[in-house]
């Protein structure tokens, strides 16, 4: 899932897109680079690592310009080598540096297309830089360089591209370039500010980033809309594909998004809340008479959720766990002998909090069991009576493949498997998970009823439609064991 952001300023932006990946980091921490617009040059610097690491002064000083891009990875396609960070680099035509949030579905498909049709090469097995090449050729077709041609390129690609996309483009000559895919799967968020020079634009994955950048947010990039704003400031959009059924992916609510971020127009943080209301009300239908002497958050992301069960459930609530901060986000992690060290280096109980305790362990999700197995155990070893959890997100059965690295069944812990095995096997006194259709109502709230949801990872419907032997051909590529051998042999 990664962080993306676009900036056209009336002064130079690297310093802002810097700062505007930091706070996009939970997003993606394997890679992180940024490209602008110098003159007649597009300047690129990426590389592996976190966006403090990969950028020095140095770099930031060759990073000049007023307009500019910048991408912090988390990937679901190709390797995790710093050749397939972004933003990717096209010198035709004009010379484009573009960089996605997302999965495209028909990678291969647009790959062979690009090379025989297209007559360009993709030297990675990035998906992004398939998307960025099928972006080139579109607007190569135009013949001149306009907003409107860049729009139009943008529904030649609508007309290809299948799968989640949300993108930032720079154009040579041009300006900044974005647009979102017709199920509005992927996160998108336009905003503006009013500087000396004139009104400054900026585009990003989620609105934090330009919150702290200083930004109004304006509004969502509506799904298949294109938006064109040239090195002058001029903004200007269109609807550039029909727009399918609206299904924003249901797992930044529950997970990747910051709670300070507005996505269609929900707080992150209020539908957080929400989640633990309607999963308290479950707790206490399914056991009216519980004897739950304490709440415990597994931090960061299910606070927001822990906090209203407690309230609900009239019990107290406290922070058991502290977490290190020095250590990441563990399920973006790529392999999962890194992720299952990383919670233990993450997570520390006090003590005091568990002995002689009933205690109600929520976290918003639970996906390949990872964290939950060791935080029941740490439960357990603390001096707990009885150890409970609970999770804000329905079971995970199905892959997700719209930007979520969640590739092959085998790895989900409740794929195939009843809630009562799921019980047994993260070794729980009592497992109880949210209803998708009460996630569903808390996401969408009292302001959207009727706003639905890419929700696949939870009931394998896939609003794109799934050519045959899809799963089979991912599970192959991205599985942990697929990615283990081909480390071992890079
Ligand atoms: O079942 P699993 O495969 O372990 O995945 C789910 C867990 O991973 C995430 O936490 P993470 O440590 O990534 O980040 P957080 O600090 O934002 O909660 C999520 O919040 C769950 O705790
Ligand atoms: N999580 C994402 O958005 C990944 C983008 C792209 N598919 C990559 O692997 O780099
Ligand atoms: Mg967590």
């Amino acid at each position: 899932m990664c962080g993306i952001v676009g900036i056209v300023g009336t002064t130079e932006v690297a310093a802002a897109l810097y700062d505007g990946l930091t706070v996009l980091q939970h997003r993606g921490q394997d890679a992180a680079g940024i490209a602008t617009v110098s003159g007649t040059q597009l300047r690129v610097h990426k590389g592996n690592g976190l966006v403090r690491d990969v950028f020095d002064a140095r770099a930031m000083a060759l990073l000049e310009g007023r307009v500019g891009i910048g991408h912090c990875r988390y990937p679901t396609a190709g390797s995790e080598g710093s050749d397939e960070a972004q933003p990717f680099y096209v010198n035709s035509p004009y010379g484009i540096a573009l960089a996605h949030n997302g999965n495209l579905i028909n990678t291969d498909a647009l790959r062979r297309e690009v090379f025989e049709t297209d007559r360009r090469n993709v030297n990675t097995e990035s998906d992004s830089e398939v998307l960025l090449n099928v972006f080139a050729h579109e607007l190569d077709t135009q013949r001149t360089l306009s907003p409107e041609a860049a729009l139009r390129a943008i529904e030649g690609v609508a007309r290809r591209a299948k799968g989640g996309y949300a993108v930032v483009a720079t154009v040579l000559g041009l300006g900044l370039v974005a647009f979102r895919d017709p199920h509005g799967i992927r996160p998108l968020v336009l905003g503006r500010r009013e500087a000396e020079g004139g009104t400054e634009y900026a585009i990003a994955s989620e609105s934090v980033a330009l919150d702290i950048l200083g930004f109004e947010r304006m509004r969502d990039v509506a799904p298949g809309e294109g938006i064109v704003v040239t090195a002058r400031g001029e903004l200007h959009t269109r609807q550039c594909a029909e727009p399918l059924a609206h299904a924003p992916c249901i797992f930044e609510y529950v997970y990747f998004a910051r709670p300070d971020s507005m996505i269609e127009n929900i707080s992150v943080h209020k539908a957080r809340m929400r989640m633990g209301v309607t999963l308290g009300e479950k707790i206490l239908r399914e056991r009216p008479d519980h004897d739950i002497d304490v709440v415990i958050p597994i931090p960061d992301t299910s606070r927001d959720a822990a906090l209203e069960i407690a309230n609900v459930l009239g019990v107290k609530y406290r922070e058991g766990f502290i977490k290190n901060r020095y250590v990441g986000r563990t399920f973006i992690m790529p392999g999962q002998g890194e992720r299952a060290k990383s919670v233990k280096r993450k997570l520390n109980p006090i003590p005091l909090e568990f002995r002689n305790r009933v205690v109600l362990l929520v976290d918003d999700s639970i996906v390949r069991g990872t964290t939950s197995k060791q935080i029941v155990q740490m439960a357990r070893d603390a001096g707990a009576r009885k150890v409970y959890l609970a999770s804000a997100a329905p079971p995970v059965r199905h892959p997700n493949i719209y930007g979520i690295d969640m590739p092959s069944v085998d790895e989900l812990v409740a794929h195939g498997r009843s809630e009562q095995e799921i019980e047994q096997l993260l070794g729980c006194d009592w497992l109880i998970y949210q209803d998708l259709a009460d996630l569903e109502a808390a996401v969408a709230g009292p302001k959207c009823p009727d706003l639905r949801f890419d929700s696949s990872c939870f009931n394998g419907q896939y609003v794109t439609g799934i050519e045959p032997g899809y799963f089979d051909r991912i599970q192959q590529l991205r599985s942990d064991e697929a990615k283990r051998q081909r480390r071992l042999a890079s």
